[in-house]
């Protein structure tokens, strides 16, 4: 996949199958492609694509739009809600401190997204604090314990309870197992572990 037919490829080789319920971690650096995965699962890249992206055995190309609906659903960075005169309109008594702000929102996000498959988590607790994010990240696995989700996360421990994890690099899968399996790998993921500030 590119996002311009003289551009350079933001996907490339993906080969990938992900079992029903699974709940998937994806990493990568800035720039890796890891959203574009995402892109490309919503079918919002739709140029300069080959291959196919197989739901269920039906390719998401003959998907219409009704089709989209019942199967996946999307939780984005809400962190931007939360500041300034949104905030005050949710709250407009300051009566909530940020994490049960938080814990409500993506209640009512979930509540949106609960009948859906397949949700892709993109950076959603990327700008709350650790604790806040073990906070959500476990109403996730309660509240969608039957759903495959795919969650991508600059933070590492976001992603650590995954059953496996994808560890994207320049448009590619660079490695993808459990965690136990990539961190005894010593690779890629291990270095991410270990340069980031992860457990301090
Ligand atoms: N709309 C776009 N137009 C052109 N190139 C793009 C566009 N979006 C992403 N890219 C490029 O595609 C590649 C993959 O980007 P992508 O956003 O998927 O990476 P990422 O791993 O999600 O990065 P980040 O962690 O910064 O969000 C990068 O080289 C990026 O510059």
């Amino acid at each position: 996949m590119k996002y311009g037919a003289d551009l350079g490829y933001a996907l490339k080789n993906i080969n990938l199958t992900i079992n029903p319920g699974e709940k998937i971690g994806i990493v990568g650096r800035t720039g890796a492609g890891k959203s574009s995965l995402a892109k490309v699962l919503f079918r919002l890249v739709h140029e300069n694509t080959s291959g196919s992206i197989l739901i269920d055995g039906q390719d998401i190309s003959e998907f219409g739009v009704g089709d989209y609906r019942p199967r996946l659903g999307m939780i984005p960075q809400e962190s931007t809600m939360l500041d300034g005169s949104i905030r005050h309109n949710l709250d407009p008594l300051n009566q909530f401190d940020i994490e049960q702000m938080w814990a409500s929102l993506i209640k009512c996000n979930m509540a949106k997204s609960l009948s859906r498959k397949i949700i892709v988590l993109d950076e959603a607790t990327a700008n709350v604090d650790l604790e806040t994010d073990k906070m959500v990240q476990e109403l996730i696995r309660k509240e969608f314990s039957d759903c495959t989700v795919l969650t991508i996360a600059h933070r590492l421990e976001t992603i650590m309870k995954s059953d496996r994890i994808i560890v994207m690099d320049k448009g590619t899968i660079a490695e993808i197992g459990t965690p136990e399996e990539l961190l005894a790998k010593d690779g890629m993921f291990a270095q991410l572990v270990k340069t980031s500030d992860f457990g301090q």
